[in-house]
């Protein structure tokens, strides 16, 4: 069964449609990618499957229900998660306490919401950074408590934007088992990606978004090799500059 059903989403923003009839499915036990070029929509269209951002059409179904007129704390209750690309944690608050907030969600009781919070803590290896002011994690730590912030309200669909953007790639590398390891435990992921390793490790399906609209989605190499996505990334022309490139290589082996 689809955990979520995005149905041709809209978004208007004055006279630019910034994301004009887009569709999208997770699988329960999913991990699934939406990548796309710079400005091409995708933190719109999580805004719109979150709840942020009303659609100016289209609607969004979410465990076989209608959420389209939800708000994101209604949404949050049914077991949605989302990071933001701009990480911005209570910084006058310690770690634990950040994670607190997400916990209270489900666990009214500070005993239980902090046995919940130090447990995603240690899942997202901030286990010894507890009693740390969040104002003292480097970036890498940030972009894991943001993760931790999410988890802790226990949801079933995390929707993750740009969590590995700003790491240096050791930094990546640590992090994609965290990440798979989430999935495995029964959390199914939409994740904004565009650190390439990263979606191509991680990802069953990837989604690809140019100028609002879907252009491609499948197996993360296939839609790689997809002329349309690279002339999306690359401009047009590039596919076939890029096939004449690959032929004259092959002809000088
Ligand atoms: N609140 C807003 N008001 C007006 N225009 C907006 C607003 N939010 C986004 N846009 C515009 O909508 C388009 C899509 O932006 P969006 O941030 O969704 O793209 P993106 O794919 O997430 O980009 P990036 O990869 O750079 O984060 C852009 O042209 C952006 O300038």
């Amino acid at each position: 069964m689809s955990l979520l059903r995005a149905e041709s989403l809209s978004r208007r923003f004055g006279g630019l449609l910034a994301v004009d009839g887009a569709s999208l499915e997770v699988p329960e036990g999913g991990l699934i990618g939406l990548i796309g070029p710079n400005g091409a929509g995708k933190t719109t269209l999580f805004a719109l499957v979150s709840g942020f951002l009303a659609p100016s059409g289209g609607r969004v179904h979410f465990l076989g229900e209608d959420v389209t007129r939800e708000p994101p704390h209604r949404r949050a209750a049914l077991g949605m998660a989302r990071t933001f690309q701009i990480v911005q944690p209570f910084a006058g608050l310690s770690v634990r306490e950040n994670i607190l907030v997400g916990a209270y969600l489900r666990h009214p009781g500070r005993e239980e919401a902090v046995r919940v919070a130090e447990a995603v803590a240690t899942e997202v290896g901030l286990g010894p950074m507890l009693d740390q002011q969040a104002s003292a994690l480097t970036v890498a730590g940030r972009k894991r408590l943001e993760l931790a912030r999410a988890l802790a309200t226990e949801p079933k669909l995390l929707l993750l934007d740009e969590v590995l953007a700003g790491l240096n790639p050791s930094e990546v590398r640590d992090i994609i088992p965290v990440i798979r390891a989430i999935r495995d435990r029964g959390v199914s992921i939409l994740m904004i990606e565009h650190v390439m390793q990263a979606v191509m490790n991680l990802c069953d399906h990837v989604h690809v978004l140019a100028s609002g609209r879907m252009i491609a989605s499948g197996p993360p190499r296939e839609v790689t090799a997809d002329p349309r996505v690279i002339e999306a990334y690359l401009g047009h022309g590039a596919a076939a500059r890029i096939a004449a490139q690959g032929a004259e290589g092959g002809a000088h082996a």
